[in-house]
């Protein structure tokens, strides 16, 4: 796993309020004491803004807010990653087991 993958799931993971995560200092211990719900949405605002800073890409040709909500959305499927004790880890081994798999192939499978 790439380290800043690893670094960062380590910090999120230390900002859980069993951990000692303190929601008035940290912003992710504060959306862990929210709870699903706050993650949740946040996913739905990033996923939503990264669709939107692709569209306005398309038209500006500034590709960099793209990369920005990409990294946002990145980083709340972390936090929420963490909420279900699940790591970048355990995707990328979801990753690699797929690896070589058509998508084409697993769908038709699936139809049998
Ligand atoms: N990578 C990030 C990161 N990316 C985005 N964000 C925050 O995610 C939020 C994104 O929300 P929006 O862009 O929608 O902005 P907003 O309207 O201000 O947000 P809301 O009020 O709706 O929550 C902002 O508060 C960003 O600062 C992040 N917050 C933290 N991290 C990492 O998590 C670590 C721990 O952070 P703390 O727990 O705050 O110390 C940090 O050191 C970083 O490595």
């Amino acid at each position: 796993m790439s380290e800043t993958l690893r670094r960062v799931a380590e910090v999120i993971e230390s900002r859980k309020l069993a951990n000692g995560g303190n929601p008035e200092k940290s912003y992710v211990s504060k959306l862990f004491a929210k709870g699903d719900d706050a993650i949740l949405k946040k996913i739905g605002e990033e996923a939503t803004e990264t669709v939107m800073a692709a569209k306005d890409a398309r038209v500006s040709g500034d590709k960099s807010k793209v990369l920005y909500e990409c990294a946002d959305l990145w980083f709340h499927s972390m936090v929420l990653l963490a909420q279900f004790d699940l790591t970048p880890q355990d995707v990328l081994n979801e990753l690699a087991r797929r690896e070589g798999l058509s998508g084409l192939d697993e769908k038709a499978s699936r139809k049998e």
